[in-house]
């Protein structure tokens, strides 16, 4: 058993009323230890109340399942020993679980219907395709259908919205997808919320299966989550969220977080102020770099940030190979993580790294694949490709085989820390990725930086897979 230690403002925040309330906070600063802490605290309060815990990934989920099982409240807390027993009446599920298992138990698909996997869905959206031909990237096209369902938007709605071929092809898509007899994964959400909202009844008996619902990281929330959770909580209902997190925009995320204040006037807002994660140095830089104000904490070293900036994208894979070696030889217990943009970056960078003797547990998304990206010249692809291929000439000086590094994607670390992280390619405009709006490559970019406990290596190649490239402007808030 581990007792989870509060600060005086995350006790404010665990042991609020339960009512609406709203942890408003930067990273590291416990937002996660809030959750764990909230859910014990509420199973607490009555040996009849049932939570419902909600995040994103499965990774937060299983941590948060395993943090609450382990964990008793600080002594600050005072609850009931025998109550916290019962962790039956604690459900931790990702969002999409949710609803998947509400839409078995609704009953919101005939028994014969069957999903549409993501591999599945390209083909068949290709089928729809050729019964109406539309001349953008198929992945546009797909992301554009998926947008429209995540905002809850119907086919019809579609056509005051897109350019009337986008609508047609996804009218068409839903046509022939219910004339198989096939669900799509948005589809369980969309499905959910009309019948939720169409039948109050069974809402309210949803409503009171859970006392409390508890969402983490809900800054990536899409309408349609939000307005499923929404629906099914019953005046308990507390969300922690931080705005400069939101790295799902591109996927309809974080829509939601402007209508928090306006659907729930009463809430009570808390703010987390003190970073627990990360060297001194690292808050003040992710600080200046996105405008925020986070304390770093008391008794925080100062740390270190290095940026390597190399001529040639092999060169910057070499050293930081060097540079995992160095670390893993001065820390050989403590934790290695590269976070990428990319899967390509992914499956260039981790070859060089096993050529040094460093295995690599690779995390990559499937919305980030590595194949060929839509704005990507075939000729830099190809380049691209041959990287990959170049990389197994014979390096400088090996490993001991027994350095373990974390590749991850961005999207796929966030909620996540590790001692020491390296973020490569940090350049203005990288080749072979489809780069998001400005802001959001912004606030992807925080993410990364605010990761390590211990060490920041930021590093850039003047040459990414065969394209000349200049570092980033991001790279000077992290200077000394
Ligand atoms: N009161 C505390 N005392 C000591 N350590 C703490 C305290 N609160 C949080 N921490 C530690 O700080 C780190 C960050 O906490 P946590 O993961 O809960 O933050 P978060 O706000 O969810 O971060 P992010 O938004 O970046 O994912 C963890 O290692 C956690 O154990």
């Amino acid at each position: 058993m581990e007792e989870i230690q509060l600060t005086d403002e995350q006790l404010r925040a665990v042991t609020a009323p339960p009512s609406i309330v709203q942890v408003v906070a930067g990273p590291g600063t416990g937002k996660t230890r809030c959750v764990t802490a909230r859910a014990i605290y509420l199973l607490s309060m009555s040996k009849h109340s049932r939570i419902l815990v909600l995040s994103h990934t499965r990774k937060a989920v299983s941590e948060i399942a395993k943090r609450v099982s382990v964990a008793i409240p600080s002594n600050r807390v005072n609850v009931s020993y025998r109550r916290i027993s019962d962790l039956s009446r604690v459900k931790v599920m990702t969002l999409h679980g949710f609803c998947m298992k509400t839409a078995r138990i609704l009953g919101v698909f005939n028994k014969n219907a069957r999903l549409l996997k993501d591999k599945e869905k390209k083909e068949f959206l290709k089928k729809c395709l050729e019964i109406h031909p539309v001349f953008q990237e198929i992945d546009t096209i797909e992301d554009t259908i998926e947008n429209c369902k995540n905002l809850l938007i119907t086919p019809e709605e579609a056509y005051c919205l897109l350019p009337e071929d986008l609508a047609k092809i996804y009218e068409i898509y839903e046509r022939e997808k219910e004339e198989e007899n096939l669900f799509d994964f948005e589809d369980m959400l969309v499905s959910v919320y009309r019948k939720l909202s169409s039948n109050h009844k069974l809402a309210d008996t949803l409503r009171q299966q859970f006392q409390h619902v508890i969402v983490d990281e809900a800054h990536d929330m899409n309408k349609a989550q939000y307005e499923i959770v929404r629906l099914i909580q019953n005046g308990s209902f507390f969300t922690v969220l931080d705005p400069n997190q939101r790295i799902y925009a591109f996927r309809a995320g974080g829509g939601p977080l402007h209508r928090f204040e306006r659907d729930y006037p009463y809430s009570s807002r808390l703010p987390l102020t003190v970073n627990f994660r990360s060297t001194r140095k690292i808050v003040n830089s992710t600080n200046k770099f996105m405008g925020t104000n986070i304390k770093p904490r008391e008794d925080a070293p100062e740390g270190k940030i290095e940026i390597l900036i190399q001529t040639t994208w092999e060169k910057q894979a070499k050293e930081i190979a060097r540079k995992i070696i160095e670390i893993t030889k001065d820390y050989p217990n403590e934790t290695v993580a590269v976070l990428v943009r990319t899967n390509l970056q992914a499956a260039t960078i981790a070859p060089v790294l096993e050529d040094y003797g460093i295995k690599s547990n690779i995390n990559v998304e499937k919305h980030t694949a590595a194949h060929k990206p839509p704005d990507t010249p075939k000729r830099l692809w190809e380049k691209a490709l041959s990287v990959l291929k170049k990389l197994s000439s014979p390096p400088e000086s090996k490993g001991n085989g027994k350095i373990r590094v974390t590749i991850s994607t961005i999207h796929k670390a966030k909620g996540r820390e590790w001692d020491h992280v390296v973020i490569p390619d940090v350049v203005d405009k990288l080749p072979c990725c489809k780069q998001e709006r400005e802001e959001e490559e912004k606030r992807i970019f925080y993410v990364a930086t605010t990761r390590p406990r211990k060490t920041l290596i930021i590093s850039a190649a003047e040459e990414c897979y065969g394209q000349d490239t200049n570092p980033s402007r991001y790279i000077e808030y992290f200077r000394s």
